[in-house]
């Protein structure tokens, strides 16, 4: 479980977040919908270690990530908001690294990367070097590296920008796959079709806040609309940065 309690986050005289609280469960997909600047992306790096709070706590089974980045991070796989590859590197040896990085070693860590490769089906791919690969096979790897080490909790910022239909597809099966095995998945994202398609949570954020939180079923009833388009909208207050 990930639990957010009261994060607020200042950069110089601007607010990202304020007093930001909402959890996700494990063997949910809770999916963050927000407008451009609504602070999705400030709440996943606090999440995972990468910047600090200015107050609040991000607790990954109740290990505070702020705190104890290593441990936190140890049971979190991270899918970061630009496909970070290592060009020089082949596939094989960008997912070992990763693998390592999380503790993995000798026998575990090859079972592991050979087991991620054929899991998502990139072992034609995994003797090459990423540079020159396309979107598609970029969140591959991207994936692998984020699940190598079978993480309990995953995070992933706007996985599908820049996907197309087949590749998001493919994205969506891993993530309902993962679900199914348990894991607790957090993504951020400004598409709904995308939230309505994949969260069983929603957490609706604008100006750093949650504005609204439930079921797509509960959203619609919190604001007496049928489509969920429309609660969102009604929810957030405009459609400014929200895709369809
Ligand atoms: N490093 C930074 N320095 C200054 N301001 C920042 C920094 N990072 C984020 N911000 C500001 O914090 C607010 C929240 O930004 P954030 O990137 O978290 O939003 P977001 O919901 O992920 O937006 P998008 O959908 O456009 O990626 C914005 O006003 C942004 O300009």
């Amino acid at each position: 479980m990930i639990e957010v309690k009261s994060i607020s986050k200042s950069f110089k005289t601007v607010s990202a977040l304020s007093e930001l609280t909402f959890s996700a469960r494990d063997g949910e997909i809770t999916g963050l919908l927000g407008p451009n600047g609504a602070g999705k992306t400030t709440c996943l790096r606090i999440i995972y270690g990468l910047l600090r709070a200015d107050s609040g706590q991000a607790l990954i089974e109740s290990v505070d990530a702020n705190r104890y980045p290593l441990q936190a991070r140890s049971n979190l796989g991270i899918f970061p908001d630009k496909f970070g590859l290592y060009e020089r590197l082949t596939v094989r040896e960008q997912v070992r690294y990763f693998g390592e990085l999380h503790g993995l070693q000798a026998e575990q860590l090859e079972h592991s990367v050979d087991n991620v490769i054929e899991r998502l089906d990139i072992a034609s791919l995994a003797d090459r070097k990423s540079a020159g690969f396309s979107q598609g096979q970029r969140m591959k790897v991207a994936l692998a590296q984020a699940l190598v080490h079978n993480p309990k909790h995953l995070i992933l910022d706007e996985p599908s920008r820049g996907l197309d239909v087949m590749s998001t597809r493919i994205l969506r099966d891993i993530l309902r796959e993962q679900r199914a095995a348990g894991t607790c998945i957090l993504f951020s994202s400004h598409v709904m079709q995308e939230v309505a398609a994949l969260c069983d949570r929603v957490v609706v954020m604008a100006a750093g806040k949650v504005a609204a939180e439930g079921t797509p079923d509960e959203l619609c009833q919190l604001t007496g609309e049928a489509a969920l388009e429309d609660a969102f909208v009604k929810i957030i207050g405009s459609d400014e940065g929200i895709a369809a």
